[in-house]
């Protein structure tokens, strides 16, 4: 608006509207900060009559993981205008959001579109993605998530700081040629992530910064990924030094690097996606986002599958940074738990990064960590353990903690604007044949929370029950398949089935 008043060049209709926006985001800045503080009383036992509330907020700042929200003094509370022009003027720029999002995108070739057509269905393949998208499968899946929840209008993500972003994280996911863990991991990371939450109904528990802070985290979690486990970063120093595991102390070592090299990308203005965002959006999707990314080291897995099902055994209220966690680990150990066609194409990159690191372990003269022996690892049966102890209690979890979820949402008919405009584009649970799993479609279930004007959320019961029967098909049929190998004797190393990179399906 300054630009334009110093060129002179002044629509004046648009100016007031583009003020009026201005002021209606001022005033819901004004609104955050003022609203009452977080409740610190549980974490510190304070009684709030006796303790003065600045002096809440700073026990709740210094001794608290909690963020201290804005405060602003009352006496500087600005006259604004109505609620109803903010909102018009919001509604016009979102608009205007959308529009500059059509014209930026370059007309994508029509087998992208073909594919994308998949985008809700847990079949998804991201392997044809990659291909014809020429190898951006991440920036081409990214983009479509955003622009499909409305995110790039919401949080007025600006296109080229996107296309910028995008570019430098699949750079720094290629930096190290990884069999597995490059661009096409996080981008069937990010897809699983939206299908989950989709398909088991948590989508419709989440704010919309929420789901941001979901797909921005899957996108992340393994940037710059070095291809070696953490035990090879922490216990190799002794013969070859990890820069890594000095910095990070031996704790979550990539997963630190990973969210911390995420961030300092936001830090340049060209590729700074949430620079939109207000201060407390930014402070609550950082700290989501970091969660949730650290949440991903396989070392936690145990202790967040306990905490979770003790949680849900005692009846308490569920963490949403806590589920949100478990979800973003669950879809980052789910290929297992998808089409063996799929399954068996991820299992020979991943062994394949694991031979590596133990080709380079033998080259230094340590002994070869386990499954990384290219020319002694049980593929099959290792494959067949990981789906029985890890992946099917994973998944068996998310479907329990999403029903105690959003069967109360279910029952709840109040549903939100976001719930309905996001069902109207979108289908979940009609899904028939092979993927469907029981075949149940959206009229084997409750239909609820229709609103006038608006297509009713047709989210129901029988969708969570397809969830958990999917998943469960797939991992039996998966271990079936391996463990016809074990009984045909090429369930090792040598076979050429399980062997490098090489497309099994
Ligand atoms: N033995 C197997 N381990 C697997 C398989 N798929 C995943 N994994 C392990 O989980 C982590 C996932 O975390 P990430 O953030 O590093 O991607 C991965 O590193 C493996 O250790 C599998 O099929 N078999
Ligand atoms: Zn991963």
């Amino acid at each position: 608006m300054v630009q334009q008043l110093e060129v002179r060049d002044v629509d004046f209709d648009e100016l007031k509207r583009n003020l009026e926006f201005t002021a209606s985001l001022l005033e819901a800045l004004y609104t955050n900060g003022t609203q009452p503080s977080f409740d610190v009383e549980d974490d510190l036992q304070i009684r709030s009559d006796v303790v003065p509330v600045e002096v809440r907020d700073w026990l709740a700042s210094t001794f608290t993981q909690r963020v201290q929200p804005i405060r602003q003094r009352l006496e500087e509370k600005p006259k604004f205008r109505s609620i109803v022009h903010a909102v018009q003027a919001g509604i016009f720029v979102e608009r205007i959001f959308r529009k500059a999002y059509s014209t930026a995108m370059p007309d994508q070739p029509a087998e992208v579109i073909n594919c994308l057509r998949d985008l809700d269905r847990g079949n998804f393949d991201v392997f044809s993605l990659d291909a014809v998208s020429s190898g951006h499968s991440l920036k081409t899946l990214f983009i479509e998530l955003i622009i499909k929840h409305h995110l790039n209008s919401r949080f007025k993500v600006p296109i080229s700081c996107l296309m910028s972003f995008l570019c430098e994280l699949e750079r720094g996911y290629n930096k190290h040629t990884n069999a597995y863990h490059n661009h096409t991991h996080a981008a069937d990371v990010t897809h699983t992530v939206h299908c989950l939450l989709l398909r088991t109904g948590v989508l419709y528990w989440l704010t919309e910064l929420e789901v941001l802070a979901c797909l921005f985290a899957a996108a992340i979690h393994d940037y710059e990924h070095t291809g070696n486990t953490n035990n090879f970063h922490i216990y190799t120093r002794w013969v070859r030094w990890s820069e890594l595991a000095m910095i990070y102390n031996d704790r979550s070592v990539q997963e630190s690097h990973h969210v911390s090299a995420a961030f300092r990308l936001l830090q340049d203005e060209n590729t700074n996606i949430f620079m939109n965002l207000t201060r407390p959006e930014w402070i609550e999707l950082r700290s989501l986002v970091i969660e949730m990314v650290l949440g991903t080291d396989m070392s936690c897995h145990v202790l967040q599958v306990k905490a979770m099902r003790s949680c849900l055994q005692q009846h308490e209220c569920i963490d949403k940074p806590k589920a949100l966690s478990l979800i973003l680990h669950a879809a980052d150990i789910s290929h297992p738990a998808k089409p063996w066609s799929l399954h068996s194409r991820w299992t020979p990159r991943l062994m394949e990064e694991f031979f590596t690191q133990g080709d380079k372990e033998a080259e230094l003269g340590l002994s070869i960590s386990p499954l990384c022996d290219r020319n002694n690892t049980p593929v099959a049966q290792s494959q067949i353990a990981f789906m029985e102890f890890i992946v099917e209690p994973t998944f068996s979890l998310i479907s329990d903690m999403s029903e105690k979820i959003v069967i109360p949402l279910i029952q709840d008919t109040t549903c939100s604007r976001y719930r309905s405009e996001f069902k109207s584009g979108t289908e979940v649970g009609t899904e028939t044949g092979t993927e469907a799993g029981t075949e149940v479609g959206t009229e084997a279930g409750t239909e609820v929370g229709t609103e006038t004007g608006q297509r009713g959320l047709q989210w129901t019961v029988a969708d969570m029950v397809s969830f958990r029967s999917m998943w469960m098909r797939h991992t039996e049929e998966n271990k079936n398949r391996w463990r016809d190998k074990v009984k045909n004797g090429v369930s090792h190393s040598d076979d050429s089935e399980t062997q490098t990179g090489q497309d099994t399906a």
